[in-house]
Order: structure tokens, then sequence, then C-alpha cells
């Protein structure tokens, strides 16, 4: 059927106006609008540096695209298979049904500074500049210049997002002229996925990443293991895994995180392992003698959620197994950093296990006061990380959650700060972080009351509401500024990550609670920008539609209506 609206940006905004005869030629569709129209057109996240786009179209052949790219480097295969991702999602522009044909030719030209980078590290430049013009034959040429393949990849993402469907002409397009030049501020930029408290299948965890490349995050932090499943294939120890899974088919096996690596890397993203210890472990366990309170019931007297389970740390063939699973992690994801967690141990279920205290009495004349169980605690994590660097090539840096050990009166002696990075979980305001920055550490920040995207859903261990309620919003991800929270500091937060954990989740539910909410984050540490989220609401409601286009089920922000008449909907 004939399309009847189009629409004009009118002082910053796209106002939908009738097609008629006179204007029907020069009719511009939403996302033609879009483009041209507010401060950063339909780009997710904003670049930080230059943004010019003109304001011609030319219409774009998506059968004849060519990439030049630096040959027989180690990016060079990355290079091709991130450019057949581009070209992928230049097809799923084309709503289903529809087929264009004719336009212009794109080339992309490529200049990477050092081409054989292939691992991302927070020193990684991933910086860009991307040019777009019209060659005197009629193609257009998009240039690339960046210093890494994950500068160039930024790039196509971000070229990506330069091309529309155009409804009324049935045709996609290209910017004519752009110059855009653009790097991140935070150097980590995540999502953590709980896999443990329920299994999360492979595909999902792909479609997250694919969400991630489009939003230009970088890590994506794998809580595998948990006390309530083991679904990780230790080639070392198969009998956790035997043990610890859901079921034999809910497991991730090497190849399946091999592929799940390489699935990353393509798009810019690196996968961080984390092997929480000594709390959060349990099922898998049953048969090493290794775990004290395992399901301890009442549950609360001895953990903070069922089901309860503590490594016992003065069983000394424990760090065997340990340096087996490290040994496993190592040479899968060949770590440049390595998340140990450290998260909520609860001293009740060591002091509850007569094996354990009456060790502490014997073998060091401990107490059972905190104190002790300050030394108990660091006498674990000492003997755990030296078991871990005995499989790394380095002593390469541990990040641990906040806790109890990360306090001002523990955290000097027992973490030191050339070693250890700090993940923040509690809130923002918490007194913790500022002393942290004070003694020097370096955070990440996933601080609960605006970065757990679990938070706001039915209490699943208590009625009424679940422990962090309620609901973060987009709104409340956006605004959560680490520069805001760091202050004079700023420097020493690597960045943050929007948390999931899945007491509440599965494959059925993922995207959702993820997306695109998450995708707020990424702009936020991408840009700091220093506008809120009204300035960036458009852009948000378009990038959301973005990563429906690519199979992800994005939650739906606003009536659709709001994207059509823009301006119309915020208070
Ligand atoms: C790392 C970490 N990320 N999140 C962490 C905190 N996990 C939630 C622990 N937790 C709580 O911290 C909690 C606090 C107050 C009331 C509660 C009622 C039910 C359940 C909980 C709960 C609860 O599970 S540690």
């Amino acid at each position: 059927s004939e399309p009847v609206w189009r629409w004009e940006c009118i002082s910053g905004t796209c106002q939908k106006t009738r097609i008629t005869n006179e204007t029907r030629d020069s009719a511009l569709s939403l996302p033609a609008c879009q483009l041209f129209c507010g401060e950063y057109g339909r780009l997710w996240p904003q670049p930080t540096k230059e943004y010019y786009t003109g304001n011609y179209l030319l219409h774009l052949n998506l059968n004849s695209i060519d990439l030049n790219y630096p040959q027989d480097k180690k990016s060079t295969a990355l290079a091709n298979l991130a450019f057949r991702r581009f070209a992928q999602q230049l097809r799923g522009l084309v709503p289903s049904g529809k087929s264009t044909r004719g336009g212009r030719s794109l080339v992309v030209n490529a200049q990477v500074e050092d081409p054989d980078i292939i691992r991302l590290t927070y020193a990684t430049d991933e910086s860009y500049i991307l040019k777009i013009n019209e060659l005197s034959d009629g193609r257009v040429n998009a240039s690339i210049t960046s210093n890494t393949f994950f500068g160039a990849r930024h790039a196509l993402e971000t070229l990506s997002q330069l091309i529309i469907y155009d409804d009324i002409r049935n045709e996609l397009q290209i910017v004519r002229d752009a110059s855009i030049s653009d790097s991140p501020v935070y150097p980590h930029r995540g999502l953590l996925l709980d896999t443990a408290r329920n299994f999360i299948p492979i595909d999902a965890i792909k479609r997250s990443i694919d969400g991630m490349a489009a939003s230009k995050m970088n890590i994506f932090h794998w809580h595998i293991t948990d006390s309530h499943s083991f679904p990780f294939v230790s080639k070392s120890r198969p009998e956790l895994t035997r043990l610890g899974a859901y079921s034999s088919s809910q497991v991730y096996t090497e190849d399946d995180v091999r592929d799940l690596i390489e699935y990353a890397r393509v798009r810019g993203v690196k996968v961080l392992p984390e092997f929480d210890a000594p709390a959060h472990v349990g099922e898998g366990w049953q048969d090493t003698g290794y775990v004290a309170c395992l399901n301890a019931q009442p549950w609360m007297d001895y953990c903070v959620e069922p089901p309860c389970g503590q490594f016992d740390p003065t069983k000394d063939g424990l760090y065997d197994v340990l340096e087996d699973i490290y040994g496993d992690m190592v040479d899968l994801f060949e770590p440049d950093v390595f998340h140990m967690g450290g998260d909520e141990v609860s001293n009740s279920c060591w002091n509850s296990t007569e094996s354990i205290v009456s060790w502490m009495s014997t073998e060091k004349s401990w107490g059972r006061t905190a104190t002790d169980f300050v030394k108990l605690w660091d006498y674990f994590q000492s003997k755990a990380l030296e078991r871990l660097y005995r499989k790394t090539s380095s002593n390469i840096p541990i990040i641990m959650w906040t806790s109890g050990l990360t306090e001002s009166e523990n955290v000097t002696a027992y973490l030191p700060n050339t070693t250890y990075i700090i993940q923040v979980w509690t809130t923002a305001f918490d007194l913790q972080i500022i002393e942290l920055l004070q003694r020097g550490y370096r955070l990440i920040l996933s601080n609960y009351d605006a970065l757990y995207l679990d938070c706001g859903f039915g209490g699943w261990v208590q009625g009424g509401n679940n422990w962090c309620s309620p609901y973060k919003g987009w709104d409340v991800v956006y605004s959560n500024s680490p520069a805001l929270i760091a202050g004079t500091y700023k420097e020493q937060v690597l960045g943050s990550e929007g948390a999931l954990w899945t007491e509440q989740v599965d494959g059925a539910s993922v995207d959702g609670r993820i997306w695109p909410r998450l995708a707020a984050l990424a702009e936020r540490l991408w840009a700091e920008p220093s506008t809120g989220w009204k300035a960036a609401e458009e852009r948000m409601l378009i990038h959301r539609e973005r990563l429906i286009g690519m199979g992800i089920a994005a939650e739906a922000l606003q009536p659709q209506w709001c994207l059509q008449n823009e301006g119309d909907c915020p208070a």
C-alpha cells in the first residue's frame, strides 16, 4: 500500500506529516529524518570526539560491498568475519518479505596501525576515525583509520548505524558525507551473566554478545559456577560437572567455550572468567569433602541464599583441585585478568564446622572471632592465588568482589592494590568506594542500586519483592556515572558491568532482562556524557529497534507511537 507519512526535522525533532503529490519526491522516511535530526542522529553510543554527517543520502546496493583490510595479518580473519556480520546487519535492515535492488556500491578501506593485535586488554586502543564520501565513479567510499582491529570493528559498527532502510522508496540508503572520530572513556564496559543459578543456552549468550557488539561493549564477565550448579566442563575434574550440572545437556563443554570466545572476539568482546570462591560453591563438590555447610539448613543461618556451600580452607587436597580447575580455565580463556569472586563469605558456616574451628585453634592458635575468620579467609585466598599463578604465564591482575575482606580495616593487609582490582556490588553511596579509591585501588562499578538487572521481581526466597527491588529502569542505568561516583579518583575506575544474576531468569527470558537496559550503560561507559537520559531517549528507542532487528527480544520501552511522534511523550 502507498506510504502515507513522511517526517521533517523541525527544531531538532522529527515531525510526522502527510505525503502529498508535491512532497512525494523529497519525502523523508522516519529513519532518514532521524539520521540528520538531533545531535547524534541514530548513533548509539554517541561518539566522543567528532560527529559530522552532512545531510545527503545515497541509494546503497547491499549486494555490492567490499572490504580492503591489511592482508595476512593476525587480525585479517577477524576483520573478514566482522565484515560478514556487517553485511548480515545490512540485510537485517530490510523488512522480511521485502527485497531491494540497485544502488551504489560501497568500498570500505581500513588502515590499521597494528593489525597483529587480536587480544583485548585494558591497554588496547579502541579508537577510530570513519569518513564517508562519494567517489568520482559513483561508488561510496568509507575509510576507516584505527590502531587496532578492535577500533576498526567499532568503526564498522558505526558505519552500519549510518545506513537505513527507506520504507517510502523500498531501498537501503547510506549517509554520503560523514566524518566521525571516536574512542571510549572507560576500558571496562561489561555484562556479568550468571549461568549457574539457571542454565543459559549458548545461543542465548551469543545473542547478548551480538547486543554488546552493537553497543560497543567489550567485556563478557562469565559467572560460570555457583552453589546451585557447576555447568563448566573441567577437563581435569569431570566429576564436578557430572554431579554439578542440572543435566548432561546443560553444560559448557571445552568446544562450547572456545567457540564462544572466538564468537566474542570477532565482535570486539573479551570473555572474562569468574570462578567464585570460597563461598558460592556446592553442587558438584558433594564427593570431595571440601565444601562445608553444603545445603545446610536453615540456610539463612549459614549463607545469604540457598543452597549454602563454602570451601573448607583447612583441607590441603582442596588446593590441588583448585589448581586443576584454574589450569583448565587458563588453558581455555587465556586470561590477562581473572575473577576469583570472594563475595558473601559466611563466618557462621566456618564457625559451625568442627574440623575448621579445631584446626584454627590447634594449627594456628586462632580464636573464633571475626578477625580470626578473616585470617582463615586470607589463608584460603593466598593459597588459591598461589595455585592460580602456577598456571598463568605471569602474575595477572585479579578481580574480587567487595566484601568483609575489602573493608578498609582489612583490604590493605590482605589484597595488595597492585594485584587486586575490586568490583563493587554494594550501593553507589557505600563508603567503601571512596575508601578503596583513597587506597589506590582500581575499581569496576556494579552497584546494585543501579546496575543489577535482576532486581524488581517477586521474591524467590521470601514473599513480596526480591531483595534489590525496585526494577532499575534504563534511565537509572544511564545516570549511573562512574565520574560522579568516583569524583577526583575517576581515573582509577576501569569501568562498569551490568549484572544479571539468574535466580529468576533462564534462556526463556534472558534477552529482555538484559536488553535494552544494558545499552544504556554502554553509552554511559563509552562517552560519560554530560547530558542526561532525556537527551538520549530518542536514540535509545532507535537502538532498541536495532536490537530487535538483530533477533534480540529486547524489552519495549514505550509505545511505538512515541518513536513516530518524537518529543510528544517525555514529561
Ligand atoms: C557479588 C554479589 N552480588 N550480589 C550479591 C548479593 N546477593 C543477594 C544476597 N541477598 C541479600 O543480600 C539480601 C539482603 C536483604 C534481604 C534479602 C532477602 C532475601 C534474599 C536476599 C536478601 C539475598 O539473596 S553478592
